[in-house]
């Protein structure tokens, strides 16, 4: 009986790519899923474990951090999935064909009173709108809210001044992406509201606050966003927020030659730093059961 080798390729599949175009103070980003596989003449390693003509899965994933800092970005995505294509097959005699699949997330620039901000984004998406209403004989109580509303600033974001111990390693910096996928609810104070009114003015304040305040620590745009939406809105009592910190870390291109001036970045997806908190007015009425069976955080 004779055993063959049949149909196979391999590479990095979900190979997760920001790149933030800085060339004006509007920023322009693009936030890609690439998976890369190659095809060629991979009977060796299959069958002897011959790496020869391997090429290592990891330096697929390194070429696509490179080649988005070499061509100063990435382009259309089918461009770019073009160009790796041709890059992996006519630099290596060994790779004879390649399927490069590239997913792109969209981001929309978010609009505040002064206009398009510059560096501040969020993305359509799961973005979810909720309510809890509790009823207790003739006490009734709402607790709305948002989950998922996924926003990015590409700067205006700094994390510094921690207490460093034996165990610490994260770099200081005074410039980093920051994103998160918002959650909030928020306590009303009556139950007579305008409801998708107050719930369009709550989600902008946020969106603003998000956008507006340059943040030393997300635990400080998240009480921002509360603030706004406190100071603003007489008929709420709390706002509570669980917050991710969606890491993003800049690739370190320099075994490649190549500077990374805050342009190419890793997007993690866990583990993300979790970021709870209550804003509330110091004279809100007592919340009675506003919060019973509410789904909770904090
Ligand atoms: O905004 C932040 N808050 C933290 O508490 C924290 N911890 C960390 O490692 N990075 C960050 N960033």
């Amino acid at each position: 009986m004779g055993i063959r080798l049949g149909d196979n390729q391999y590479g990095k599949a979900e190979v997760r790519l920001v790149h933030v175009n800085r060339d004006t103070d509007v920023h322009r980003i693009k936030d890609l899923n690439v998976t890369s596989q190659l095809q060629g003449d991979l009977e060796d390693v299959h069958t002897v474990g011959d790496n020869a003509k391997c090429l290592p899965t990891d330096t697929q994933k390194n070429t696509v951090y490179a080649k988005a800092r070499e061509w100063g970005g990435t382009g259309a995505i089918e461009d770019f999935a073009l160009r790796l294509a041709r890059h992996f097959v006519d630099e290596h005699e060994y790779v004879s064909g390649a399927r490069q699949e590239v997913q792109e997330y969209s981001w929309n620039r978010i609009n505040t009173a002064h206009g398009p901000h510059d560096h501040a984004f969020s993305r359509d998406g799961a973005e979810t709108r909720t309510t809890v209403i509790h009823k207790d004989g003739d006490r009734e109580w709402v607790v709305s809210g948002f989950e998922a509303l996924t926003v990015l600033k590409s700067t205006g974001s700094e994390f510094h001044g921690y207490p460093k111990t034996k165990y610490t390693t994260l770099p200081e910096t005074d410039d980093r992406i920051l994103a998160t996928d918002v959650t909030a609810r928020w306590r009303y104070i009556g139950v007579d509201h305008d409801y998708d009114k107050a719930y369009a003015a709550i989600r902008d304040l946020c969106l603003e606050a998000f956008a507006e305040t340059h943040s030393l620590a997300l635990q400080q745009t998240l009480y921002e966003m509360g603030k706004a939406v406190l100071e603003a809105r007489p008929e709420v009592a709390e706002i509570r927020f669980s917050m991710p910190n969606n890491h993003h870390f800049l690739v370190d291109l320099s075994p490649f030659g190549l500077d990374n001036p805050n342009e190419v970045f890793f997007a993690a997806d866990r583990p993300y730093g979790k970021i709870e908190a209550v804003v509330e007015r110091d004279d809100a009425p007592d919340a009675g059961d506003a919060w019973k069976n509410v789904p909770g955080f904090v």
